[in-house]
């Protein structure tokens, strides 16, 4: 027996752990991670606590009713939104915030700037709240460039040039995934303990999944290669069709296909040249993700992590997922390229 393995595999590492182990690989670290961290991990939980409720709205008046004191109650998505300003805004280490519920950036007062800008997604798959399926929070971190004042500029970067991306998942448990350009790893909340406890480390996805997710209801509008590979996943010519599995929350289907293996897809079609999801807080942070657990991200065009966005809510058709999988759709679109 691997006693050493064993007693790995028994050790009970919080995150906050995992993170400081992981600084003190860099001595000239001074911990500004590790707080911002601790701040998005603080917001998670909070948000966490609030979803757990959020069903019993009616009875006692949260997300949107008026409560029993007569006080009028936030919508989840709104509420989520600010509590990640205030914790990020609080860590003192941001300086430009990018979320999908603000139209501009957040730009942080001086005497709390640090040198960190955060995009996110507070409330990922909102209309799933009235029903308790799985919905989440997606985040990605980038560093300011060096000199001059703070810009829109330091947030249209490509992902690739991200330092670290993640979500937190409010499912049947809440599981928060983090890679800071290492790999891949996964925490789930002990609500008995209020911590986050690594429970799946260095993530890595299948290279060939059994699951296709897509929202098929949009069919009639996709273009050839998406339409072709679908076709493909239901009637191939060899093996077993792939099973369909199709949340409607991104962090959940992408959660899924990260553990499982598969692909997850949402287009452009006739309707939405360029997709739906947005690039700086949805497709940048699950591409990153994908590529660090060794997947890939693609476009239709480019690797997802190369495209450099113009604007802060941007978006882009995605397809990401085992690595096969991925090279299947892009030989399609390449093909459509040659013709
Ligand atoms: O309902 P559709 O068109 O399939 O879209 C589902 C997608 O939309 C989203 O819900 C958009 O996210 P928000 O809830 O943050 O707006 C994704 O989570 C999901 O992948
Ligand atoms: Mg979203
Ligand atoms: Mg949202």
């Amino acid at each position: 027996m691997d006693h050493a393995a064993d007693a790995h595999r028994t050790d009970l590492m919080t995150i906050t752990r995992f993170v400081l182990n992981e600084q003190s690989k860099h001595p000239e670290s001074r911990g500004d991670f590790t707080i911002l961290l601790s701040h998005i991990v603080l917001g998670c939980k909070f948000v966490c606590s609030a979803v757990n409720k959020a069903g019993l709205a009616k009875l006692i008046g949260l997300a949107g009713e008026t409560n029993v004191q007569g006080e009028e109650q936030k919508k989840l998505d709104v509420l989520s939104n600010e509590v990640f300003i205030k914790a990020l805004v609080s860590s003192g280490r941001t300086c430009i915030l990018v979320s999908e519920e603000d139209e501009e950036a957040t730009f942080v007062d001086l005497s709390k700037r640090g040198k960190y800008c955060v995009v996110f997604d507070p409330l990922d798959g909102s209309s799933n709240i009235d029903c308790g399926v799985s919905i989440g929070t997606i985040f990605g971190i980038y560093m300011i460039k060096e000199g001059g004042e703070p810009s829109v500029e330091d947030v249209l970067q490509p992902g690739k040039n991200m330092v670290a991306a993640g979500y937190c998942m409010y499912g049947s448990s809440c599981t928060f995934v983090l890679s800071a350009g290492r790999g891949v790893n996964g925490f789930t909340l002990d609500p008995s303990l209020g911590e986050f406890i690594l429970t799946h480390p260095d993530i890595k996805i299948p290279k060939k999944g059994k699951i296709y997710s897509v929202n098929e209801g949009n069919a009639k509008n996709w273009d050839g290669p998406t339409a072709k590979y679908v076709e493909k996943c239901k009637f191939p010519k060899d093996g077993s069709p792939k099973s369909l599995r199709y949340i409607g929350s991104m962090v959940a289907d992408v959660h899924r296909t990260l553990l499982y293996g598969g692909i997850f897809l949402y287009p452009a079609d006739k309707k939405s040249p360029n997709g739906k999801l947005r690039v700086l807080y949805e497709v940048f942070p699950m591409s990153f993700l994908m590529e660090q657990a060794g997947g890939q991200a693609f476009t239709g065009k480019q690797r997802a992590l190369d495209l450099v966005p113009k604007n802060i809510h941007e978006r882009s058709p995605i397809f990401l997922g085992s690595y096969d999988d991925v090279e299947e759709i892009k030989a399609l679109y390449a093909a459509e390229e040659q013709k």
